[in-house]
């Protein structure tokens, strides 16, 4: 196939002839004829703690018919950087319509873990909330019969059912109302000329206040096998996303330290936060990342750098090659009026994970052993939901 320019790529978005679903119109003396939305029926499994609703179809239509909403832009112009950005990739009414539904309908979870260090543990408040869906290559959900509710977890080669000891966690199959996200964003991934990514996770941040953040870290674990295409999608409140090079290691920086917990990196690098500049756009950066490698020394003669990106909702940045282990990202917390001003954000990352230890890892740090909570609309919290997980 000829490849593609990405202005070729682009084409603005024209808005659909005929919604595939039109909205049913039930006439009652409570709806007083307006039209209600067409309700399908919520995508239900065994692993999941509640239902989970379909994607309302003025959302459906508006993410098959507008997105992409632009061209990405590529942004390579630093060492080992290749990230495509999409501003927005979901046109911003439809992506904030979706960011409400996310978090009204997901269960979330805020993950507490221990972390070791040599002798010294240390026990990790998760300081935002998340929820995953997924499973690595290994293994495969596959339909029984024509309920796509039907789903059952089989080995990918041998279609023999998955033993119940692979796994120390329990695999759940991404929902309908994210699948949909998933194999529009592995198209857009295609047509913008990378190798085509095909993701088995989706994981879901959301970040309810400026207190909520992720600190510095890279997602190039080996368990996402080399060079990953990793996308990111935000919606709702708009934050900042910092991105540092990794000290630079004497001869190249090729050592691959198999990614890490962010949050643990965090808390045991002491609770000042990040430490981050937020005055420009690229600014020079500190030295050493949370994360680094303990053998890499910063060489004097390369100026690291420091970028900021304000990401707003319908937003993508996918983050391609030799970024995941080269680059570190954050999303730091906001402080004073500002934090406190903060919207809620979400933020979905499309990732390939190619062996069993990708699942254990991203269920035990995304949906971990504590309690199942879910968005409250009269409080405008997460409340608990009693003994569910
Ligand atoms: O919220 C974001 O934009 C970043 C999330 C992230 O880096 C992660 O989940 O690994
Ligand atoms: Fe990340």
């Amino acid at each position: 196939m000829a490849k593609r320019t990405l202005d070729a790529f682009f084409k603005p978005s024209t808005p659909p002839k005929r919604p595939k679903t039109e909205p049913t119109t039930i006439s009652t003396p409570e709806t007083n004829n307006t039209p209600i939305e067409d309700t399908k029926p919520p995508s239900q499994h065994q692993s999941y703690p509640i239902p989970i609703a379909q994607l309302p179809s003025h959302i459906e239509v508006g993410l098959e018919h507008a997105t992409p909403a632009t061209a990405p832009r590529e942004i390579n112009n630093q060492p080992h950087l290749d990230l495509l950005h999409f501003q927005p990739y979901i046109p911003r009414p439809t992506a904030n319509e979706l960011f409400k539904f996310l978090r009204r309908e997901l269960p979330f979870y805020r993950v507490q873990y221990t972390a070791r260090r040599g002798d010294i543990e240390t026990q990790i408040n998760t300081p935002r909330w998340t929820t995953v869906f997924g499973v690595d290559e290994t293994s495969t959900f596959i339909q029984q019969d024509n309920n796509p509710n039907s789903l059952v977890l089989l080995e990918s080669k041998t279609k023999a059912p998955t033993p119940k000891t692979k796994y120390q966690c329990t695999p759940r199959p991404i929902p309908a109302c994210l699948d949909l996200l998933r194999r529009q964003v592995e198209a857009a991934n295609a047509t913008a000329d990378t190798k085509n990514p095909s993701y088995n996770f989706c994981l879901v941040n959301y970040y309810a206040n400026g207190d909520d953040s992720i600190a510095f870290h890279s997602d190039d674990e080996r368990f996402l096998g080399p060079e990953p295409n990793i996308a990111s999608l935000s919606l709702g409140g708009e934050r900042d996303f910092l991105m540092k090079h990794k000290p630079f290691v004497s001869g190249g920086n090729t050592n691959r330290t198999g990614g890490c917990v962010p949050d643990a990196a965090h808390a045991m690098s002491g609770p000042g936060g990040t430490g981050v500049t937020r005055a420009s756009s690229i600014v020079s950066g500190g030295t050493s990342g949370t994360m680094s490698n303990p053998e890499s020394r910063p060489a004097a003669t390369v100026p690291l750098q420091q970028i900021k990106m304000s990401l707003g909702s319908g937003d993508m940045v996918v983050m391609r090659g030799a970024t995941q282990s080269n680059w570190l990202h954050s999303i730091p917390k906001r402080k004073g009026k500002a934090g406190e001003m903060t919207r809620g954000r979400i933020n979905i990352t499309f990732r390939r994970a190619v062996i069993p230890g990708g699942t254990n890892n991203y269920y035990h740090y995304n949906v971990g052993s504590g309690g199942m909570y879910r968005w409250d609309e009269v409080s405008r919290e997460m409340v608990l939901q009693d003994g569910k997980v």
